[in-house]
């Protein structure tokens, strides 16, 4: 699985490709057209992980992830090794520099000998996502919403623009609105003041940390299927495979599953139901490690728009927000990394 996302690659100062995004799934044939020129064989090679992009980001997941970061190792112990023979070459006919010359031509050489082979793919990503359901530019959005409980006052004047696709980290102390934040986007709760406002096309998706989007009453497949009602029997066998749910799992009722199990199967009917913004409030607390790989996984490829809650830097990383809003405030800013020191605190 291949995500690209508005990727600017330049050539020397020539900006080669502008703004590309699109998404690969296991099993895609995609053929690439364009004149002499335009940029097929760069844009093959920033997709094999030879090139690196001026702008945007383009993930890997799965084996694919592997291959890339292997080709990456490789064409950069490449280029080091060249460099070192170049030098070499120069200071070899020197008698002072001659032995350094030997030593630099060695270096070069183990440098390559220590690489890995570049594997062959062997399996596809394991989790495969379809694409959301189409909508307009600005699916969701609030107006100046405010929410007290009795005196409390929680949220007071918040704004919010959920674009297509865009990547959102709501970040706060304990108590600072943050589940409250997404009930209120989720229609899960009435805000005082202001509203919530629904784009063309919203399809929304609500992970609450308490799982109450699952009926406990019906069994792991049942719930599944209620969420994402177009999957087949052969696609919802699959997608609870990719979500570590095997055989006889798929029969139990939602009642008897564990905190991490439940999360595993609402995430996969938020990810496979064709909603266009998901709502994630701590999507990865009470996760195994595995369990908690495929949840990132499916969160990184997801090509929808996401409002994420959480404490988790791995789960930012997966992420890759563009914004962040900072609560009780309401301040909204872009992302930087500097962000990250307020994540555990969140
Ligand atoms: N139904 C409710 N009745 C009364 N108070 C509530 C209710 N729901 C939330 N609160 C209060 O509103 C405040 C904000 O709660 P919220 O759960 O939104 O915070 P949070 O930022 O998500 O916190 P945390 O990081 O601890 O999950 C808290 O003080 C909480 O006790």
């Amino acid at each position: 699985m291949i995500t690209v996302r508005g990727v600017d690659i330049r050539v020397g100062a020539r900006l080669l490709l502008s703004d590309v995004s699109f998404h690969i799934a296991p099993g895609d044939r995609i053929g690439l057209v364009g004149r002499n020129g335009a940029g097929k064989t760069t844009l093959m090679k920033a997709l094999a992980g030879e090139e690196r992009p001026a702008a945007g980001a383009i993930t890997a997941t799965g084996s694919l992830g592997y291959l890339r970061r292997r080709t990456r190792e490789r064409a950069n112990a490449e280029r080091k090794a060249a460099a070192l023979r170049t030098q070499a070459d120069k200071m070899r006919s020197h008698v002072s520099t001659a032995v350094a010359a030997k030593n630099m031509a060695r270096r070069a050489d183990r440098m390559l000998a220590d690489l890995e082979p570049v594997r062959r793919l062997e399996k596809v990503a394991r989790i495969r996502l379809p694409e959301p359901a189409p909508c307009g530019r600005t699916p969701l959005g609030a107006i100046s919403l405010a929410k007290a409980y009795g005196d409390h006052r929680v949220l007071s004047g918040v704004d919010l623009a959920v674009d297509r696709g865009s990547r959102l980290v709501v970040l706060g102390l304990n108590g600072a609105g943050k589940t409250t934040l997404l009930r209120l986007l989720a229609g899960r709760e009435s805000p005082d003041t202001g509203r919530v406002v629904h784009g063309h096309g919203l399809r929304l998706g609500y992970f609450a940390q308490e799982h109450d989007t699952l009926d406990p009453a019906r069994t792991v497949r049942q719930n599944l299927v209620s969420a994402a009602p177009h999957l087949t029997d052969g696609e919802a066998r699959n997608v609870l495979g990719s979500f570590l749910f095997s055989g006889d799992d798929a029969d139990k009722p939602a009642r008897v599953l564990s905190g991490g199990e439940k999360t595993r199967l609402a995430l996969a009917g938020l990810v496979h139901s064709g909603a266009n913004v998901l709502l994630l409030d701590e999507p990865t607390n009470n996760l195994d490690p595995a369990s908690r790989g495929e949840v990132l996984a499916a969160v990184g490829s997801y090509p929808g728009a996401i409002v994420m809650v959480t404490h988790d830097e791995g789960a930012i990383e997966a992420l890759r927000p563009d914004r962040v809003l900072m609560l009780p405030d309401g301040i909204e800013d872009l992302w930087s990394p500097d962000y990250l020191d307020l994540v555990s605190l969140a």
